[in-house]
């Protein structure tokens, strides 16, 4: 018998959502001579992972989903660079720019959208581009190579992420909102500022409530100008102010079109055989802009077209996660409080964590998780399902507030219901992912995600497929038991750094490699941290990795949130001079300082000075730097003492000086504070201190572990000497201690309780020979140290990188 005639289905759009259905259609049928027309000149790609790629974690290779060869192993052919234009119904074909007529039996659109472009007078000019594609991205990266000033308009999801990812390529980046608070459309006005203030961290500048009026510039964009007559200076222009869905083919083709093409629960469209799929229909009124809705109308148009049992496709809830590393931020459902709702709220400004959960009658009906969104596909899953709250759902999610994270892993994922969606992204359930382990044998993330697609989009759900492997492996799945400094490793902190040591490795590229970081390029929160490690453990040979620190590291000066400087000269021991003061006032009229701050560190702080003015200014100073940007000594504040005061027994401003001089510029894991005293009356404040000094008459007191700061701590008694030398000695071995035992970030407040007040009196006061290594490692650091803005002032390189502010040349 003749083997039965395929059936002609021809997809327009080579996107996520075509080539998911027809990935879908391949597993279920084979009763299709399947061709796929696509714009772009590349096969389907994970346009998510894009964020990636400008970020510079992703080369374009790796987002690559369906290769040149699956098409070919699949029989399917594949017509790229081609844009389809018409559906002939009469004559059953698809018409092609290049002339093409495809026949069909059955076709579905999956156009997509096209982000929307403001239409300001200006808006196309040379430099002003959407961030849709490849090419969008590609332009951006080599726009960066040249121009350094970005703006990104639109504070939504998109520009938030562009932004970040001109800021990992060097451009100063400014965001302009219309609204007053980022992420409207999913964040309440907290977890908007949260995030501001997390974004400003990492060297994003934002200007809210500015509407854009024009696009400013010749043939090429050199600024915005908004409604209230600002102007910003700008040679990339970035437009992330939403979508619109692409029915272009469906409107030349008659196919009843709102404001997507129009399907109905089956993704049917106005015309027979044709269907619709993805970002580009409308389905009850809502065009969607995330992947999740359009896997799952993938899947109920697949089983549709090949036959099999499927009930209606009736509409998604989605929910949003941020791709910003060291940014955690979801949002699902209702977000907005109304009179009907009930509130469940933490907030946790030590940790910057933020929970708020909205209940209607006590169903969960939304949530927003801020900092801590280890809890995000268990909510998604209970507001997908309309779960009424009861006390252990309060419990697993809220436990302790903000800081802890309920039920621990592996309770919550014995909990966890079957049908429980893990990868929202891609609709992959718990026991779709457990049946992968427990069937198939697999045993690593990387064999989930060719197996179930889980974690293949936005890498979300990777943490609870990890801890679903470890649960059902126990002790089989080793890798996963490890707490990790980030998201890019399972390695801990003492883990790193002994691998650092044994293997010698020397920069955070090789460590990143050598230990087999997930994400090649590190984030945020590991870079700086290695960048710290590395220089701790090889003082004689890491050269400096600018590129790894937080910016005000990366400026040496602070900067503030109008995007101005400061200047914190040294004032050792809190003393300075008639002439120093006079010099720092000629140089602050020079220089238009808009306030002199008298620190609580005793010094003085300029406040406002534009970024090309900084090396100028440091020049003319000619003052050490404060440090008052570092993690690193920052100021020894000091009483009178004995020089002046008539209780004073030891000369704490000699000895503040002294120690400032010695112990500036060294690195520590986290800033570090002290303060010395002449008398037990402790003027200086010695128990708000890193390490605090106190004279009495035989000698000094040293205490440590003390903060002032959100979370108060009195310091610790350490212990008494006699001499000055013991008091500088002791000192010193305590600091090198702690910098060689402190993880990165972590005040002597958290040392001192982690380590125990005893173990560290043991390795510092107790083991002689331990305290004299300690202080010898500490000096070979001190030897290596320079100024900062010596370096910075004597290197017309580094000075023009930085400061510059001028259009550079443009590259031939
Ligand atoms: C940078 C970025 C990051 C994102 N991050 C996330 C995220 O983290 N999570 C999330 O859920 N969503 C995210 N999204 C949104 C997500 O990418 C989209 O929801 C998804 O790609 C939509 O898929 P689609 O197939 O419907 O459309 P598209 O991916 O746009 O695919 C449509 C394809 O059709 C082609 N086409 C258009 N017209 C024609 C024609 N006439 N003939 C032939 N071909 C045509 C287009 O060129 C395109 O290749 C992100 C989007 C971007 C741009
Ligand atoms: N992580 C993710 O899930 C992710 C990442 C990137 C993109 N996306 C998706 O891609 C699509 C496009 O993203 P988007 O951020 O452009 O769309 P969006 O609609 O989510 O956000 C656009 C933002 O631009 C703002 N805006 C509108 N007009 C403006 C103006 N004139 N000036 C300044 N701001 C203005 C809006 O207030 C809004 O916050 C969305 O569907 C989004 O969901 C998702
Ligand atoms: S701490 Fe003692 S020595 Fe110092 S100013 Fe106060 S009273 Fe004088
Ligand atoms: S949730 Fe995005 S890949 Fe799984």
């Amino acid at each position: 018998m003749p083997a039965a005639k395929k059936q002609k289905l021809v997809v327009i759009g080579n996107g996520i959502a075509g080539i998911s259905t027809v990935e879908q259609i391949l597993k279920l049928s084979g009763a299709f001579d399947i061709t796929v027309i696509g714009q772009e000149p590349h096969p389907n790609y994970n346009r998510i992972m894009l964020s990636y790629v400008l970020e510079g974690s992703k080369t374009l290779d790796d987002i690559v989903l369906n290769d040149w060869k699956w098409y070919e192993d699949n029989g399917i052919t594949l017509h790229t660079g081609t844009s389809a234009q018409r559906i002939d119904e009469a004559a059953k074909v698809v018409m092609t720019d290049n002339g093409m007529a495809v026949p069909y039996d059955h076709v579905i659109i999956a156009t997509g959208s096209k982000p929307f472009i403001l239409p300001v007078p200006g808006s196309d000019k040379e430099g002003v581009i959407g961030f849709r594609n490849i090419a969008d991205c590609t332009r951006m990266l080599q726009a960066a190579k040249t121009y350094r000033k970005a703006a990104v308009i639109g504070g939504g999801l998109l520009g938030l992420e562009a932004a970040k990812g001109l800021v990992s390529l060097g451009m100063d980046v400014t965001v302009v909102h219309l609204m007053n608070d980022l992420m409207e459309s999913q964040l309440d006005s907290v977890a908007a500022q949260m995030l501001q203030h997390e974004l400003e961290q990492q060297g994003i500048r934002f200007l809210l409530g500015k509407q854009t009026v024009e696009v400013l510039g010749d043939t090429r964009v050199t600024g915005l100008r908004f409604k209230d007559g600002d102007e910003l200076d700008a040679d990339l222009v970035v437009m992330a102010v939403g979508i619109r869905a692409n029915t272009e083919v469906a409107q030349a083709s008659g196919i009843e079109v709102r404001r997507g093409i129009v399907v109905d629960d089956h993704l049917r469209t106005s015309m027979k055989d044709v269907y619709a799929v993805g970002e580009c229909c409308e389905h009850r009124g809502v065009c969607y802009g995330l992947v999740a809705p359009l896997f799952e109308q993938g899947q109920v148009l697949a089983k549709r077209l090949c036959g099999v049992d499927t009930p209606p496709y009736e509409g998604s809830i989605v929910s949003t996660k941020l791709k910003v590393s060291g940014v955690d931020v979801f949002s699902a459902g209702e977000f907005i409080e109304q009179p009907e709702h009930d509130v469940v709220l933490a907030k946790d400004d030590w940790k910057k964590t933020y929970k708020k959960i909205l209940l209607r009658d006590g169903m969960i009906v939304g949530a927003i998780l801020f900092g801590d969104v280890s809890e995000s596909a268990n909510l998604q899953s209970l507001i997908r399902k309309k779960a009424q709250m009861t006390d252990d759902i309060y419990h697993s999610i809220m436990g302790g507030g903000c800081a802890g994270k309920g039920a621990d892993a592996a309770t919550r994922i014995a909990q966890m219901p079957d049908d429980e969606i893990v990868c929202g992204c891609n609709g992959v359930t718990k026991k779709a992912i457990v049946d992968a382990i427990t069937v198939q044998g697999m045993t690593t993330v990387d064999e989930i995600k060719a197996c179930t697609g889980a974690t293949r989009s936005c890498g979300g759900c990777k943490p609870v497929v990890e801890q679903i492997l470890q649960s059902v492996l126990g002790d089989g799945f080793t890798t996963a038991a490890k707490q990790g400094i980030c998201p890019c490793t399972t390695l801990d902190r003492d883990t790193i750094v002994a691998e650092i040591r044994a293997k010698g490795l020397t920069t955070t590229k090789e460590v990143m490699h050598v230990l087999d970081w997930s994400n090649p390029e590190g984030c945020s929160k590991c870079r700086p941290a290695l960048n710290y490690y590395l220089t701790m453990l090889n003082p004689l040979t890491h050269r400096e990795e600018r590129e790894s620190r937080f910016v005000n590291e990366r400026m040496n000066a602070n900067i503030q949130k109008d995007g101005t400087y400061t200047v914190v000269p040294r004032m050792y021991g809190g003393v300075t001079t008639p002439e120093a003061l006079k010099k720092i006032a000629d140089v602050s009229l020079k220089y238009n300082v808009k306030v002199v701050k008298v620190t609580g560190g005793q010094r003085l702080d300029l406040v406002g000075v534009k970024k090309e003015d900084l090396p100028k200014v440091w020049e003319e100073l000619d003052m050490p730097s404060g440090y008052a940007y570092a993690k690193s000594l920052r100021t020894v504040k000091t009483c009178v003492g004995s020089q002046f005061c008539r209780f004073g027994t030891q000369d704490s401003m000699g000895m503040g000086a002294y120690l400032e001089r010695k112990f500036e510029r060294l690195d520590f894991p986290a800033k570090f504070k002290m303060a010395v005293n002449g008398c037990p009356r402790n003027c200086a404040e010695a128990c708000t201190k890193d390490i605090g000094i106190v004279g009495n008459d035989g000698g000094w007191e040293i205490f440590v572990g003390g903060n002032g700061g959100t979370k108060a701590r009195l310091a610790d008694s350490f212990c008494k000497v006699k001499t000055d030398e013991e008091l500088i000695e002791i000192c010193a071995a305590l600091m090198q201690y702690y910098r060689e035992t402190g993880n990165y970030l972590e005040r002597t407040s958290e040392w001192v309780e982690r380590l125990g007040l005893e173990a560290i009196r043991e390795a510092v006061l107790h083991n002689t020979e331990q305290r004299k290594e300690l202080v010898e490692r500490i000096e070979l650091a001190l030897s290596q140290l320079l100024d900062p803005w010596k370096k910075v002032l004597e290197d017309d390189k580094l000075r023009d990188v930085l400061y510059r502010d001028v259009q550079p040349v443009v590259a031939t």
